[in-house]
């Protein structure tokens, strides 16, 4: 029986997916998490734990290395929510452009007899502009980042991405109409509208700062609905205060942005539709049960993708260091243990690997023997023996 255990709400439908062979909650010694926000930065890992599913994209809140050296997969899915993103995204920025926010306040405490009178002269305040025809800078055309500059397009915008890293998968998923940006400074000056898709890394820290925010035209209206951080909320309120960044909105609130008119903080609702919710518990649950059960990677964040069909009935997989002789060690190990290797698969990811054996033939009794000489190989992380 494998154990899982949730962290935040996650959709029953996702639930749902785990087999007889899944109990979930029932004991923290669990062999997988199934996550979303929750912070495991300050959390140390039960040893049974073999694999983290992140419902969602974003993985800053997973201590990767610490994950790897523990011998943890760590997963996200990917798209999942990006639609929940994108409509959020057209939402804001047509919000935007015609003052919407503020018109609904303003109506909100309108009363009185001469409502109409007021209202039609009242009205002038709220003007607003159309997207049709104005400039977008979409900065990470990835999963969210190509349906937002998708969308945009539609509407008659004319969309700029910055993606430096564009994967050729992502790319096919980008409209011809969209152009396409050397440098991050060409995205953002012609632009009306930025808004901001990015995962949060070093490097995306503080992307948006006060030199990109002064590259950009006065009167700009600024997303942020990747991760705080990602945009200086110091900057954004200077530009702000200075008029020259018209409004600002952010799923990621910080005291800076309290009351202000210029600035829509919303808490962190990006991926919160019924619909992504669904789709990334599902994807996540679907992730671990084919993690555990047949040693396969697909989507992994710290691990290289590995994915081969059983080629017999036992299969031992190994996480470790990408550094020489570790696969000689490995098949050394097995064959002074006397076994014959069926099939042998490896990947590597910057500084980790992962090796995927299959035999023909495990006794039982050998499992655990075996697992300890492979464990103590230095350099190797994690030894798992799967039967098909
Ligand atoms: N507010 C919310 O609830 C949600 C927030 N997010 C956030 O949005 C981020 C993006 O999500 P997805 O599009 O699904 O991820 P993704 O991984 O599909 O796309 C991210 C893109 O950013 C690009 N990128 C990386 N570094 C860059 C840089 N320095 N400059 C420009 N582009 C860069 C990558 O090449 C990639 O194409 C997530 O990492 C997460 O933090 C995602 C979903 C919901
Ligand atoms: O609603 C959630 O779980 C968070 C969504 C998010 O921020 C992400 O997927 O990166």
């Amino acid at each position: 029986m494998y154990q899982i255990k949730t962290y935040n709400a996650i959709a029953q439908a996702g639930l749902d997916q785990f087999n007889d062979q899944y109990q979930i909650n029932k004991t923290n010694d669990a062999d997988a998490y199934l996550i979303r926000s929750v912070n495991l930065h300050d959390e140390s890992f039960p040893k049974s734990l073999k694999i983290i599913a992140r419902a969602g994209a974003g993985f800053n809140n997973i201590p990767l290395d610490r994950a790897t050296k523990d011998g943890i997969a760590v997963f996200n899915t990917p798209g999942s929510n990006a639609n929940a993103v994108k409509e959020l995204i057209i939402s804001l920025l047509v919000a935007s452009s015609r003052n919407l926010f503020d018109a609904a306040a303003y109506s909100a405490h309108n009363s009185g007899a001469d409502i109409s009178l007021r209202t039609e002269h009242d009205k002038t305040k709220f003007k607003g502009s159309e997207l049709t025809g104005k400039t977008l800078a979409v900065v990470g055309v990835g999963h969210v980042g190509s349906l937002v500059a998708n969308a945009a397009s539609a509407l008659g915008m004319n969309v700029i991405g910055y993606d430096p890293y564009l994967s050729s998968d992502a790319a096919w998923h980008i409209s011809t109409t969209i152009t396409r940006a050397r440098t991050l400074d060409e995205a953002l000056k012609d632009a009306d509208y930025v808004t901001v898709h990015v995962p949060k890394n070093e490097e995306t820290t503080g992307l948006i700062g006060k030199e990109q925010l002064a590259v950009m035209k006065d009167g700009v209206h600024l997303f942020n609905y990747s991760r705080g951080g990602i945009v200086n909320n110091q900057a954004a309120v200077e530009a702000l205060d200075a008029h020259h960044l018209q409004t600002y909105m952010t799923d990621f609130g910080e005291d800076i942005l309290l009351n202000r008119d210029d600035v829509v903080v919303t808490p962190h609702i990006g991926g919160s539709t019924d619909e992504a919710e669904v789709n990334g518990a599902t994807q996540g649950a679907h992730t671990i049960m084919t993690y555990l059960e047949t040693g396969n990677i697909q989507n992994s964040v710290n691990l290289p993708n590995l994915q081969v069909p059983f080629q017999a009935p036992y299969r031992i997989t190994l996480i470790h260091k990408n550094i020489p002789n570790m696969v000689g060690q490995i098949a050394t190990a097995l064959a002074n243990a006397g076994i014959n290797i069926e099939s042998m698969s490896n990947a590597a990811r910057k500084d980790v690997a992962y090796t995927m054996i299959d035999l023909d033939n495990l006794k039982n009794e050998e499992d655990n023997k075996l697992i300890d000489t492979l464990s103590k190989i230095d350099a190797v992380f994690r030894v798992r023996v799967l039967k098909h």
